[in-house]
């Protein structure tokens, strides 16, 4: 069988000025599972509201992360796809889900060098599944396959919060970082609206309905963010062998004045250092790949809160980015 590979990413603006970040953030935005809302509002709100006040300031944003090579996402997307390449004979490329190089481009590029191409198999770069990310990049990864009419077959890896070698890996990456005093560790995510949280209950009554409900056993758990971030969470807590009371979970990147999953991670940053907690260590399991959420967000602004607050020492561990037993997984999943 020829075969190639794609790892998908959510992508990042071309540059950082205004005008590249407003196109980004246009894109990005008006995505339906993003902002779920009806054409006419949502071209209301993104084009004439939240774009023209954001791009200014996402700009100012991506500049303090950004690198010679480009946006961290990018270039650490690229990285992997070199390692990831070491290890399998068939071609690897990457696909953003907004901006460049789109799936349709990851197509052609394997076509380009494999003659034939009878399977892709796109890993995206999201362990966990929400409209907002892994649903939208598989879904438009299936449209262009289709409106391009390909030949080859398309298959999509599941999402591999729960998958036993991810969580060593990440538990691996995790573990140097315990060697130093800590008082506390935060998982923090990628937060979501609720109200995408009760669109993806299949069953129409369980999330965030149930007491306790990412605890209790339901079939809405297969799209279930947030049990899936819970689930993760605790694995590691128990693979790391996590006293009680030292580790805790929360939600960053909220946009917007609707409930998004809590406790925010910013609330938290200012209450920590009032219940004692003075040494914080922070990882963020939602993205493989550092990018603006992981750098800026929190390594930057996150840390300055907390330290304003009264924290004392603030340790960001980065995400998997190209760490060897992430590869090693990678090929694990390309090879089924
Ligand atoms: C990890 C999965 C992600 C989910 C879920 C997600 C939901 C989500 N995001 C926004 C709005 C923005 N996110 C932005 C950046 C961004 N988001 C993710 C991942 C998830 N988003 C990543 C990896 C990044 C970083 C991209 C990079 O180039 O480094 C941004 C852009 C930056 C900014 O202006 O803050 C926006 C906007 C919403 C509204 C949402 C769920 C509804
Ligand atoms: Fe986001
Ligand atoms: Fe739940």
């Amino acid at each position: 069988m020829k075969r190639g590979i794609i790892l998908m990413n959510l992508g990042s603006p071309d540059s950082t000025s205004v005008k590249d970040v407003r196109r980004y953030l246009n894109e990005f935005l008006m995505d339906e599972r993003v902002i779920d809302m009806s054409y006419l509002g949502r071209l209301l709100l993104v084009r004439g509201i939240i774009v023209p006040f954001r791009a200014p300031k996402s700009a100012k944003a991506y500049a303090s992360i950004w690198t010679d090579e480009g946006s961290p996402l990018i270039v650490l997307t690229k990285q992997l796809q070199a390692a990831l390449q070491e290890q399998v004979a068939e071609p690897v490329a990457i696909a953003m889900r907004y901006g460049n190089p789109s799936p349709k481009q990851a197509y052609d590029e394997l076509l380009r060098r494999e003659p034939g191409l009878e399977e892709v198999i796109l890993v995206p770069m999201y362990p966990h599944y929400a409209m907002s990310s892994y649903e939208t990049a598989v879904e438009y990864a299936k449209e262009q396959h289709l409106k391009g009419g390909y030949t080859f077959k398309l298959d999509i890896v599941p999402p591999y919060y729960n998958e036993p070698h991810y969580l060593e890996t990440l538990a691996e990456s995790i573990r140097p970082f315990l060697e130093q005093e800590y008082d506390h560790i935060l998982f923090s995510y990628h937060g979501v609206p609720e109200r995408h949280i009760h669109k993806g209950d299949i069953t129409g009554s369980h999330c965030l309905k149930v007491a306790n409900c990412c605890e209790v056993n339901s079939p809405a758990h297969k799209q279930c963010y947030r049990h899936q971030c819970v689930f993760t969470t605790k694995k590691m807590a128990e693979y790391l062998q996590l006293p009680e009371g030292k580790w805790s979970f929360s939600f960053q990147s909220r946009l917007g004045r609707d409930p998004w999953l809590q406790p925010y991670t910013a609330v938290r940053f200012e209450e920590m250092p009032k219940e004692g907690i003075k040494k914080l260590l922070v990882v963020c399991p939602a993205f493989v790949s550092d990018c603006l959420e992981t750098l800026e967000e929190i390594a930057e602004e996150g840390k300055e809160e907390f330290l304003h607050a009264g924290g004392e020492t603030f340790t960001m561990i980065p995400c998997l980015n190209v760490h060897p037993m992430w590869v090693k997984t990678l090929v694990g999943y390309v090879n089924g």
